[in-house]
């Protein structure tokens, strides 16, 4: 360490090593023969952690002297994933970091697996916000993201007896190193009461609410630096705490409990994430949270500008906000009700700002996923919101009216309050009038959404539809996931600009033929699977032979992704092994992660089914050199950074015009894995561009659904008519696999047959075929490596820069602004 290297941002390895020990010394009060690993990883994060604060201060005074344009965020889920590794790459210091763990006989590999990971996302949606905050930022691109601090993120997924049990997930026990509180940020959020008009001191009529319960939210933040770049964004989370935390009059008097009652009431607002990805009707603590970070957030973002601008005249020229999914839609009306009722601002010109300030991306077309809320509960928890929502509403009917004369239905079906059963709030109709930019997640999702549940909007406003196709960060997905990968890719393209350019990797193609990059090609990816087979090991008492091929299947539970298609046609492949023991055959091993909704019984029961298939196939001598079935627990973004580099064959089967995107898909095949998959989201896209001969497609198209649907679609008659297909359901309804109970999966064998709502019978037979296809090709390992080789190279659109560039031009009209590391 040279003598003038800060001590407390030097990137050398003495200036590192000398900071680990101070840190473990004065943070942690430890000395290296008694600390813990947990120690030993606070001492490494706090060191890292001051090496992004000098970049994060100092992007923070250029953004505020500019009072550059931003991006904010409005997202109630992110999952960042564990921030360790991330942040090392992001500072360049991971080889020397990796130096400095072993001069102190540390070793990261174990320091990295110490670090809890901020659960606070369900699946897609919020993992797709963390990788765009990182390539905001990589991008150099201003930009906030605001959400909730969940005190307790999504459940730790256990298995018992084949049966999934959430665990409460405590990741704030140990503290969390990566974030600095920040009570002087703190703003009331009120909940009930009534408006009122009164005269204002101009001797104005004036409406104004008065709420009958007030919380505080409290930031937290979290520095999101990007790569290669000085830049640094913000995650600002809001804690929930009660104005008074402690009511003495009430503990002088006795009573204890009314003592601390307001704190425990307020507190309960950002206790716990919703494990649910899709709504429960009328759950009022939900919609609370959602007007909590909501108001929090744009009280901040008007905080900023009045301290930079001095005035909100100009708010929508400043900020750019997005809104992910519905769950922030409320935001259109508390900006409203901030700029008219405590900013005095026209209605006009408050709307002129609220409509030119939104953009509305939605994130699924399941009916039972689009949030509304009734109007009884709006009523009583945001009395004052209901008069402006209304208010919005009027407006549009008429313009409706203007636009299409006399079609009162349209009317009916377009406004923002659902008239029938009960009177309920349509938040995306909310977020569509109140946006200047709705968009879809990928092309068939976006062109969906123009023709069925938007129809009525695109009709009305067809400029305002976009489509920006997901994408996932390459710096997390692979270098971090998979450094052999990254490190083979960088040598063969001699250059590592592929990790901020991801168009580079096509240089790879002219080499995927290459004997030596492929017999590499194979090494990296079966030392994976050997990680993966060790890890799966000792968490499961399962250890898959990485000779096999690994076929996977993680994402969340969910009938209309299909684990019980992948499921049917194990069992099939397990009936016809015992029918003909010569059958050649490729060892597979089937590999499932996710977890389900704690309320989705069909989920549940079906993580139960791959338990119990498992269980049998896998004690069976007869077949199991050739099929193994293995699930991992906990299927989360460290977990999947293990799944990732290590499988040969993703499942991406949904029915098709179901998955909005998928983001899933992109992480396996940047990794070198086939898909085996539907035209259904972003399949589409990724097979274009890997290449038709390089991607397993089966199945119905949406437009094949939608007609067999029309028609009438009864699987009975597909159960009736194939032998096949009957005895693989049937064997299931048997009691095979549940020790001769057949009640057991009734429900999924009778759903099957009677219902079967995404059609997994109709697709059975070319998933079937296409799997025999797969069987074949992975037995010519140059073929397969090639076509692998072939995925990675061709993965570049799936990168989340080119989706936030798009974002940035076609949405947000927004300019990176570069930040220098020296003035
Ligand atoms: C109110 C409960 C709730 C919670 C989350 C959601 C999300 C919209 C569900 C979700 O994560 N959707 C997924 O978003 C990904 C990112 O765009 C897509 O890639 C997936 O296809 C989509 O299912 C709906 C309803």
């Amino acid at each position: 360490q040279d003598a003038n290297e800060p001590t407390r941002t030097g990137l050398s390895r003495g200036a590192l090593k000398r900071a680990v020990l101070d840190n473990l010394f004065y943070v942690m009060g430890r000395f290296p023969e008694v600390a813990s690993a947990s120690d030993r990883y606070s001492a490494v994060a706090y060191t890292v952690r001051d090496r992004l604060l000098e970049r994060w201060i100092r992007t923070a005074r250029y953004y505020k002297e500019r009072n550059s344009r931003t991006v904010c965020y409005l997202s109630a889920e992110y999952l960042p994933g564990p921030h360790l590794l991330n942040n090392m790459l992001n500072l360049g210091i991971t080889r020397t970091a990796g130096e400095v763990a072993r001069e102190l006989g540390a070793d990261l590999a174990e320091i990295r697996e110490t670090e809890e990971e901020p659960g606070l996302g369900n699946g897609g949606l919020g993992r797709l916000a963390a990788c765009y905050m990182d390539s905001l930022a990589t991008l150099q691109i201003p930009a906030i993201g605001y959400g909730i601090r969940y005190e307790f993120g999504i459940f730790d997924q256990v298995i018992v007896d084949g049966w999934q049990v959430e665990k409460g997930d405590t990741w704030l026990r140990n503290g969390n190193p990566w974030e600095i509180p920040r009570p002087k940020l703190t703003f009331p959020v009120g909940f009930g009461g009534r408006a009122e008009h009164y005269t204002d001191k101009h001797g104005v009529i004036r409406r104004r609410w008065l709420p009958d319960l007030m919380v505080n939210g409290v930031a937290y933040d979290t520095p999101i630096m990007g790569y290669g770049v000085t830049n640094g964004n913000l995650l600002r989370l809001w804690k929930s705490e009660a104005p008074e935390s402690f009511n003495f009059q009430a503990f002088n008097v006795g009573d204890y409990y009314g003592a601390v009652h307001a704190k425990i009431e307020a507190e309960t607002l950002s206790k716990v994430l919703y494990p649910n990805d899709e709504p429960v009707a009328g759950k009022e603590l939900r919609l609370k949270q959602q007007y909590f970070f909501v108001s929090c957030s744009l009280q901040d973002m008007i905080r900023l500008q009045l301290r930079n601008a001095g005035t909100l005249d100009r708010f929508h020229e400043k900020y750019a906000i997005q809104l992910n999914d519905t769950h922030p839609a409320l935001a259109i009306v508390e900006l409203m009700r901030l700029l008219v009722d405590e900013h005095f601002m026209s209605w006009e010109q408050a709307w002129e700002i609220t409509r030119n300030s939104c953009h509305f991306t939605n994130h699924t077309l399941l009916p039972e996923a689009l949030e509304t809320w009734p109007v009884a509960l709006f009523e009583r928890l945001l009395p004052r919101h209901l008069e402006i929502l209304y208010e919005i509403n009027r407006r549009f009917l008429d313009e409706v009216r203007v636009h299409f004369l006399n079609d009162e239905e349209r009317v009916a079906r377009m406004s923002l309050i659902d008239e029938s059963d009960g009177r309920k709030v349509r938040m995306a109709h909310l977020a569509a009038v109140g946006s200047r930019a709705i968009n879809g997640v990928a092309e068939l999702h976006s062109s969906l959404l123009k023709t069925t549940i938007m129809r009525d909007f695109h009709d009305l406003w067809p400029e305002r539809f976009h489509n920006v196709t997901n994408g996932v960060t390459p710096r997390r997905f692979m270098v971090v996931s998979n450094p052999p990968l990254a490190d083979l890719i960088s040598d063969t393209c001699g250059h590592a600009d592929w990790i901020r350019d991801m168009r580079r990797l096509r240089e790879l193609e002219a080499h995927a033929d290459d004997a030596g990059l492929q017999g590499r090609w194979r090494e990296v990816k079966t030392a994976a699977k050997g990680a993966l087979s060790d890890w799966l090991g000792q968490h499961t008492g399962f250890r898959p032979d990485p000779e096999t091929l690994f076929d996977v299947q993680a994402k969340r539970i969910h009938e209309y992704k299909r684990q019980h298609l992948n499921l049917l046609h194990i069992v099939w492949l397990y009936e016809h092994l015992k029918q003909n023991p010569n059958a050649e055959l490729t060892p597979r091993t089937f590999i499932f992660g996710g977890k389900a909704a704690p309320g989705y019984f069909m989920a549940k029961l079906i993580i139960r089914l791959i338990h119990a298939i498992g269980e049998v196939i896998n004690s069976d001598p007869q077949v199991n050199g050739f099929l193994r079935v293995a699930f991992m627990p906990d299927f989360n973004v460290k977990n999947g950074q293990r799944l990732y580099p290590a499988a040969d064959l993703s499942e991406q089967i949904s029915l098709a015009g179901k998955e909005a995107s998928g983001t899933g898909n992109m992480k396996f095949a940047m990794n070198g894995t086939l898909t085996i998959g539907t035209l259904d989201g972003a399949n589409i896209e990724l097979r274009d561009e890997v290449g038709h001969d390089n991607f397993y497609l089966f199945g119905m198209t949406a437009e094949e659904v939608q007609q067999r649907q029309a028609e009438g679609y009864r699987p009975w008659e597909l159960y009736h008519g194939d032998a096949q297909l009957r005895s693989a359901v049937d064997l299931i309804a048997s009691g095979l696999f549940s020790h001769g109970d057949t009640e057991l999966f009734r429900p999924i064998t009778e759903n099957l047959i009677h219902s079967d709502p995404f059609m997994v019978l109709a697709d059975f037979h070319a998933y079937q075929e296409r799997q025999q296809e797969v069987d074949r090709a992975y037995r010519d390992p140059n073929h397969w490596t090639r076509m692998s080789i072939l995925n990675t190279a061709r993965i570049g659109k799936f990168s989340s820069d080119r989706a936030i560039a798009e974002y940035a031009k076609k949405i947000w009209q927004i300019e990176p602004a570069p930040v220098e590391l020296a003035d």
